[in-house]
């Protein structure tokens, strides 16, 4: 028999947005965590979600949802929540700028941080209301877990020093990482585990129009196109998969990244509607005994991740499904494997003789799925798991 697990009540914040709707549609039939509020901006609070939002679901909303009254993300108007999961745009989630660049860090120091009410997500931490977040502002804070459910969710055990540190009793942050970011550390995590590090990578990534966000990216620019370029999301992969696969210290007070693996990263927008691709080159430490192409497909096969073994319920199956068909995963057909949950990788050769790269693949994630809102709501199943809501 399933584990129960107690009830927790759910907020949403910028339950409107591209995420937003991905919650709603994750969390309506969840065992244990159940939407409670919505919210979004000034604009939208007040209004019944179904005459505020632009719903682009596959999925109609239920009725319950479309009668549901938005609130202004305020952390007061969530007090019957007992976590929130943000989806909310950077400019207002949080201090702009703090994201990659540690010297950032030093302008605001831990206590100072928490001082930032005017960023909302602060505002709700501060409230004591756990926060999963989806946006970049915090996610290489020294005190913020950065987790990707079926990698890292060990990272997790920061909490009991984050609260310390900020005098915080139930309150806390965590960070999902960018969404083409976690399309690639999941095959990464299961190819360290077997083979050792990895040491230098090569992405090139055709990203999801839905990855804009609403209405994101003009039709005119996007049909019949490809754009090669999009703001800020190259410095991302290049930076964030070090803190995922680094380690947490014994005292689990710290994060240890993961030193000398280099990530070159080149990111396109196409005219999907949901689901990135990432086509990786990547070279291993270990000169001496470098893995074949079927070797890498079978450790990827077997990989079993931490959450898979806790039991969360929205775990997939599968971390990783691997195609032998040489023209899959596609997006259109392979997003939705285990409710988008998994990330498919297929095409895995070897590099040219004598070249420098020694495994090739090609990767896709859902965007909206694994990549932002169920890795959030994963992540929040792992913590309740574990007792830290
Ligand atoms: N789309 C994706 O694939 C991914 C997105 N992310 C991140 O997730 C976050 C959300 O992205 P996405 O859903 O695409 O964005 P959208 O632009 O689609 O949605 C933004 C949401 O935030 C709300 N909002 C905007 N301003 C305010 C405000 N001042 N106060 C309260 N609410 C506000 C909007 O409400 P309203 O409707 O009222 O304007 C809306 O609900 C971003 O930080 C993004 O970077 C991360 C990974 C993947
Ligand atoms: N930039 C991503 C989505 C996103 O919002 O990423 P981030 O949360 O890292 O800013 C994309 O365009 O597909």
């Amino acid at each position: 028999m399933a584990t129960q697990y107690p009830k927790k009540k759910c907020g949403v914040l910028g339950a409107t947005g591209s995420v937003g709707q991905r919650f709603i549609l994750l969390l309506a039939d969840h065992p244990f965590l159940e939407l409670q509020a919505v919210g979004a901006s000034e604009r939208s609070a007040g209004k019944r979600y179904k005459d505020a939002v632009r719903w682009k679901q596959m999925t109609p909303m239920s009725e319950r949802l479309s009668q549901l009254v938005l609130r202004d993300c305020k952390a007061e108007q969530f007090q019957d929540c007992d976590i929130v999961f943000s989806g909310l745009n950077s400019d207002v989630a949080g201090d702009v700028g703090m994201e990659t660049n540690p010297i950032a860090f030093d302008h605001c120091s831990r206590k100072q941080w928490l001082i930032q009410v005017h960023f909302l997500e602060m505002e709700f931490i501060k409230a004591e209301i756990p926060v999963f977040s989806n946006a970049k502002n915090y996610r290489k804070h020294p005190l913020v877990p950065l987790v990707v459910p079926t990698v890292n969710p060990s990272h997790l055990d920061l909490i009991p020093h984050q609260r310390k540190e900020f005098g915080l009793k139930k309150g806390f942050l965590v960070c999902n990482s960018n969404c083409a970011v976690i399309g690639i550390v999941i095959p990464f995590a299961a190819l360290q585990a077997k083979f050792g590090p990895v040491e230098e990578v090569e992405v090139f990534t055709e990203q999801a129009i839905s990855g804009a966000g609403y209405p994101g990216v003009p039709s005119m620019d996007i049909v019949d196109n490809v754009i090669p370029y999009i703001s800020g999301e190259e410095d991302k992969l290049e930076n964030e998969a070090q803190k995922i696969l680094g380690s947490l210290n014994a005292g689990a007070s710290a994060f240890d990244e993961q030193k000398g693996l280099t990530i070159g990263a080149t990111c396109t927008r196409v005219g999907v509607t949901d689901g990135h691709m990432a086509f990786v080159s990547l070279r291993f430490k270990n000169r001496s005994a470098v893995p074949s192409a079927e070797e890498v497909a079978q450790a990827m096969r077997e990989y079993q991740s931490e959450a898979q073994k806790l039991g969360a319920p929205s775990a997939p199956k599968e971390a990783i499904f691997v195609f032998d068909e040489p023209d899959r995963p596609q997006p259109r057909l392979d997003r939705n494997i285990n409710n988008g949950y998994t990330v498919s990788v297929g095409r895995v050769r070897e590099g040219q003789k004598g070249g420098y790269f020694d495994i090739r693949f090609a990767a896709l994630s859902h965007n909206t799925v694994l990549g932002a809102a169920g890795s959030s709501i994963l992540n929040a199943e792992v913590a309740v798991i574990k007792g830290y809501v």
